[in-house]
């Protein structure tokens, strides 16, 4: 059997060039960016005043209790004014073209009118309130890197230089499969020995977090009806997610089923708790992309964020998110398997700290609604002390 590490590795070893897509601008939240986005003009593309008041020529007589006569306005959305005599002042109003010939602004709170006659009744430097064009970026200017995942900041950025279409990376065209006869649908009553499907709705969603719609399939744990079913998923798919059917069982057929149907097994069985009987493979000609999951709920959902989400990463050709965590009890963790650990989160004093959930195995799903995320330990004769900084996998 391999250990996670090696495990790992292979999975990352086996990525798909998935190409890239273009979406309407609001659909590309929380896509990953294809392509460099420059500035298209000088931002702010115009002095633009920032406060509203009145614009004048600046000298030194601005500072000295001169009064300026109101020639007229300049609001925002209008063409640039002109200030005609440079001895009176033009109002300007936050957003609108500083008028040509000011360089100050000053605002109403600092000034009196009276009889259409402007007092300024505080210190005037030149070039104040005024947020000059090319300030913030110049034209041409590389404004977001490709490889970057589009929040709601970058949404805003594109819209301002004009991207109503993005270029993102495309997904994967994916099936998610349930297998075993104990399954019924989340609207049904299930028989005392039944249960409602859950695992794939857990990965559904998951994917869901990463804008990937799947489609889904439940297969019984009838050999014929596998080979068959699984046959046309690697024809019409990139990535087939499965759950249950690789470990020991009498009807746990999947390993076999995919090597008669040509799909090359890269490793069956990992040193790690939970998930160890996962099945990975790929199939040669077609290069779909194989993940069986074991079929215990927190087996299926460690894995997919073990195993897939750091594969898509890779496959997307971005870096793969990791991060770590404090622990806040010491653990021991025995040879051979690499333990996943359920934990919640909390912050004490701007620090994150892990604690384990309280869960019954792998099979208790209720733990999954409990818990933030797994921590990654691996096997070692030294206890793992409070405080030590673990690999975390955040799953919320
Ligand atoms: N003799 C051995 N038995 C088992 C071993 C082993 O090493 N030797 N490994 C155990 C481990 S670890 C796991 S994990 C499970 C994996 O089993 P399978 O992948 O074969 O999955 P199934 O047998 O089909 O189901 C296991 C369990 O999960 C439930 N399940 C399956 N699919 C779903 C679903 N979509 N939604 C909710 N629950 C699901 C299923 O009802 C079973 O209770 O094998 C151990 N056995
Ligand atoms: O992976 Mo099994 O996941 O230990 O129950
Ligand atoms: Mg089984």
């Amino acid at each position: 059997m391999i250990t996670f590490k090696e495990a790992y590795q292979k999975v990352l070893e086996h990525p798909l060039d998935l190409g890239t897509e273009n979406v309407p601008l609001l659909s590309s939240l929380n896509r990953i960016l294809a392509e460099d986005i420059y500035a298209d003009r000088d931002f702010p593309p115009f002095d633009r005043a920032t406060k509203d008041g009145i614009a004048i020529q600046f000298s030194d007589f601005a500072n000295n209790g001169h009064s300026f006569s109101i020639e007229g306005i300049a609001a925002a959305g209008v063409v640039q004014q002109v200030l005609k005599d440079k001895s009176n002042c033009l109002e300007v109003m936050t957003g609108a073209v500083v008028p040509e010939y000011c360089d100050a602004v000053i605002m109403y709170e600092h000034i009196t009118i009276e009889d259409n006659k402007v007092t300024i009744n505080e210190k005037v430097t030149k070039g104040q309130n005024i947020h000059y064009k090319g300030s913030d970026e110049k034209v041409g200017a590389l404004l977001l890197t490709k490889g970057k995942k589009i929040s709601p900041a970058e949404i805003g950025v594109m819209a301002t230089v004009g991207k109503s279409t993005v270029k993102v990376m495309a997904n994967p065209k994916i099936c998610t499969i349930a297998t075993g006869n104990e399954l019924v649908e989340v609207n049904e009553i299930p028989k005392p020995h039944q249960i409602r499907k859950s695992n794939m709705l857990t990965i559904e969603s998951a994917l869901l977090d990463s804008k990937i719609e799947a489609s889904s399939l439940h297969l019984l744990d009838d050999k014929s009806i596998i080979q068959n079913e699984l046959k046309k998923a690697l024809t019409e798919n990139d990535v087939l997610l499965l759950s249950g059917g690789v470990s020991k069982g009498k009807f746990d057929f999947i390993p076999d089923v995919m090597e008669t149907l040509g799909v090359e097994k890269v490793f069956h069985r990992v040193l790690q708790r939970p998930g160890k009987p996962f099945w990975f493979g790929i199939h040669p000609k077609m290069k779909t992309v194989v993940f069986s999951f074991p079929g215990n709920p927190v087996s299926t959902f460690a894995n997919y964020h073990l195993y897939f989400l750091p594969w898509l990463q890779n496959s997307w050709g971005i870096s793969i998110d990791k991060s770590y965590i404090k622990l806040g009890v010491t653990i021991n963790i025995k040879q051979p398997l690499t333990r996943f650990i359920q934990v919640v989160t909390a912050e004490k004093e701007g620090v994150i700290w892990a604690t384990p959930v309280v869960e019954n195995g792998s099979g208790d799903l209720t733990s999954l609604a409990k818990a933030d995320g797994f921590i990654c330990l691996e096997p070692r004769d030294m206890d793992y002390e409070v405080g030590e900084v673990v690999p975390f996998v955040k799953t919320r």
